[in-house]
């Protein structure tokens, strides 16, 4: 039985970058993690310690730097160039995957108006993107993640099988809560990446407050079939919903009725809720996201 090297990658992971745009006297800010990984011919520094090959690590953080130099623009383009870059420039690289996160941050609202350089960190949903590129093209991945959303009503959860563990009560109301993190997978490289985004996290809020829930899993599914509806673009939807428990506070040993108002909001362990809405003829994904 033979011993052989597997499935292998590397690179920088988690290059911050802060992009200050000054050319107009209203400053834009663009704050961006990238990670890099890099696959190819990489056998001899695996089994002999031979090097050539390798594209360190170091220049990969610093192409991040100096691509940032000419611009940010829409997070997956900036993947795509990354991308493309590696691949091109590399002839033992046959493989660059680029994951990036966008961090949002709000112009400040003074008294006299939009403030000019100055921001506020916003909220707690990132954007991200993931790109793949290889010699036989690219494929564009976009996505949010910590998207923070809660039903007060609406939402119901009973008839579930039931074995000599089971003890949760069902339940006709019941406060529904997740941090949705979603991947869509984009048909083409081209596309206008901006607006795509802003619509697919309305739709994804929308159809969470608007599906009245007997599961997560079926708000999961309706939320990935309203953006598959409303986006030919998108081939398929990857959704993970931690299920944020809110579980009534018995205050009966205090002679108080909770009437549906005061709930523990637990932190773990959490239900994990995933699943993928595909469209039937949907090509293979080139990547592993
Ligand atoms: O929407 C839910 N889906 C489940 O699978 C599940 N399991 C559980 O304990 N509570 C819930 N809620």
């Amino acid at each position: 039985m033979g011993i052989v090297l597997g499935d292998n990658r590397y690179g920088k992971a988690e290059v911050h970058l802060v992009r200050v745009d000054r050319a107009a006297d209203r400053h834009a800010l663009a704050d961006v993690t990238v990670s890099v990984s890099l696959s190819g011919e990489l056998a001899d520094v695996h089994l002999r310690g031979d090097n050539r090959n390798v594209l360190t690590t170091d220049a990969q953080k610093n192409t991040v730097f100096a691509f940032a130099a000419d611009g940010v623009g829409q997070i997956e383009e900036f993947g795509l160039r990354l991308a493309r870059h590696f691949v091109a420039s590399q002839p033992a690289i046959r493989r660059a995957v680029v994951r990036l996160t966008e961090q949002p941050w709000d112009r400040i609202e003074g008294d006299g108006g939009p403030a000019p350089h100055s921001f506020a960190r916003n909220g707690t949903c990132l954007r991200t993107a993931q790109v793949c590129g290889t010699a036989d093209g690219v494929e564009v991945g976009s996505g949010l993640t910590g998207l923070t959303l809660l039903n007060t009503t609406d939402s119901e959860f009973w008839g579930f099988a039931r074995d000599r563990y089971t003890t949760l009560a069902e339940t006709r109301d019941r406060v529904l809560a997740t941090a949705v993190d979603a991947r869509w997978r984009h048909r083409s490289a081209d596309g206008d990446f901006g607006t795509s985004y802003r619509d697919v996290r309305r739709l994804l809020t929308t159809a969470f407050a608007e599906t009245y829930s007997y599961s997560l899993q079926q708000t999961l599914y309706a939320m990935g079939e309203r953006v598959l509806a409303a986006h030919p673009e998108i081939a398929e939807i990857r959704l993970s919903l931690p299920n944020k428990h809110h579980f009534l506070v018995d205050l009966s040993p205090h002679g108080i009725e909770n009437a549906d108002t005061v709930y523990y909001a637990a932190d773990r362990p959490y239900g994990l809720i995933e699943g993928t809405v595909t469209r039937d003829d949907a090509a293979p994904s080139m990547m592993d996201w």
